[in-house]
């Protein structure tokens, strides 16, 4: 079941002075995010991706189509309704947002107060949350005594406080170095498994997506260019702009430069085969060439492991006779992609 749906939804900016023209930051997205699944949406800066997200917490207002969180058409809605809705979104920033004269535990007892939570009732919910997210010896630091980490955990434990269903994260790491961002992930991962929370990110680092993703969502100029399970989008990728991507993380087939280096540095025939886990076993395709007489040398690539799915392009340089290495390739390619350097 969808708990966010964008339908045929697009978001036109007036122009910002006389003879400028309208800015088109999301056109036409028709986009179903499943209750308890992570979707990574992923695109250069400019995408249209914080646009996304704010139509989905309706702090922009859609100029065509419509948008709907957990049942209840936000498009139209009063100002006092959206409220409530918002309520049912949590929301975390690159920056933390952090008030700078509160506590962490007034920084988090702020959407209590503001959703009329008796107050009774904060000291259990915020001794709670700041377990879940591991600071409960910090509750009465204020964010300035804090490292980026623990501000973006600060930052979780108040976007958790009302208990939504659903979690937007814009660039929620992206000013953390890369060990903290990896333990930010490993709690935002431990909020959608343990809390069942529906969680969006959105972020321009494809490390990211890897990370935590059950599903990529690809942006290009306020379009969604690709949408697929996140194994399927980093094996296969279809779109330009996920293969630029998923090529600044994962070995491909290697062109240009790369192409030339090998070239220059291992004698053979290069040629790169890729596995996935339907395709042959890395074990049976190499008997293959031993069995052939082929000598083979690994040259470049390697495995990735998506979600527990293995994968990879592995470039190996072939020395034998041609007829052989011919008669292995087509018994190869029965069962695995295969493409020889031209
Ligand atoms: N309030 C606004 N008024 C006018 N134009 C805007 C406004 N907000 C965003 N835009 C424009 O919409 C386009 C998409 O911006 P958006 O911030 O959604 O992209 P993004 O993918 O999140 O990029 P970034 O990561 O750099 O923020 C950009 O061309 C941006 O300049």
């Amino acid at each position: 079941m969808a708990i966010i749906e964008l339908d045929n939804v697009s978001k036109v900016f007036p122009p910002a002075h006389r003879g400028a023209a309208p800015v088109s930051a999301v056109e036409d997205v028709t986009l179903h995010v499943e209750a308890g699944e992570i979707a990574g949406i992923i695109g250069y800066s400019g995408a249209g991706k914080s646009t996304l997200v704010r139509l989905v917490n309706a702090l922009e207002k859609a100029t065509s189509g419509t948008v709907t969180v957990d049942g209840t058409t936000v498009t139209g809605l009063s100002e006092r309704r959206l409220r409530e809705v918002r309520l049912g979104i949590g929301m975390i920033f690159q920056q933390f947002n952090l008030f700078s004269s509160r506590t962490v535990w007034g920084n988090i007892a702020y959407p209590l107060q503001i959703a009329q939570v008796p107050k009774s009732q904060h000291q259990k919910r915020i001794s709670e949350l700041l377990h879940f997210v591991g600071l409960a010896d910090k509750a009465h630091s204020y964010p300035e005594q804090l490292s980026g980490g623990q501000k973006q955990r600060v930052g979780i434990a108040r976007a958790l406080a009302t208990s939504p269903k659903v979690l937007l994260a814009d660039e929620a790491t992206s000013a953390l170095d890369p060990e903290t961002t990896r333990d930010v992930l490993q709690l935002l991962k431990k909020v959608n498994v343990e809390l069942g929370i529906t969680t969006v990110v959105i972020t321009h680092e494809l490390e990211v997506v890897r990370a935590i993703a059950d599903r990529v969502v690809v942006m290009e100029r306020g379009r969604v260019v690709e949408d697929g399970a996140a194994f399927d989008v980093f094996a296969r990728p279809r779109h330009p702009t996920t293969k630029r991507f998923v090529g600044t993380l994962i070995d491909g087939v290697p062109t240009g430069a790369t192409l030339e280096s090998l070239r220059a540095n291992h004698t053979g025939r290069l040629v790169t085969l890729s596995f996935d886990d339907e395709s042959l076993p890395q074990s049976q395709a190499f008997a293959e060439l031993i069995s052939g007489g082929i000598e083979f040398e690994l040259v470049h690539g390697g495995m990735e492991d998506i979600q527990g799915r293995s994968f990879g392009n592995l470039t190996l340089a072939l020395r034998g006779e041609d007829a052989a290495i011919d008669h292995a390739l087509g018994r190869l390619r029965e069962r695995v992609a295969v493409t020889e350097a031209a």
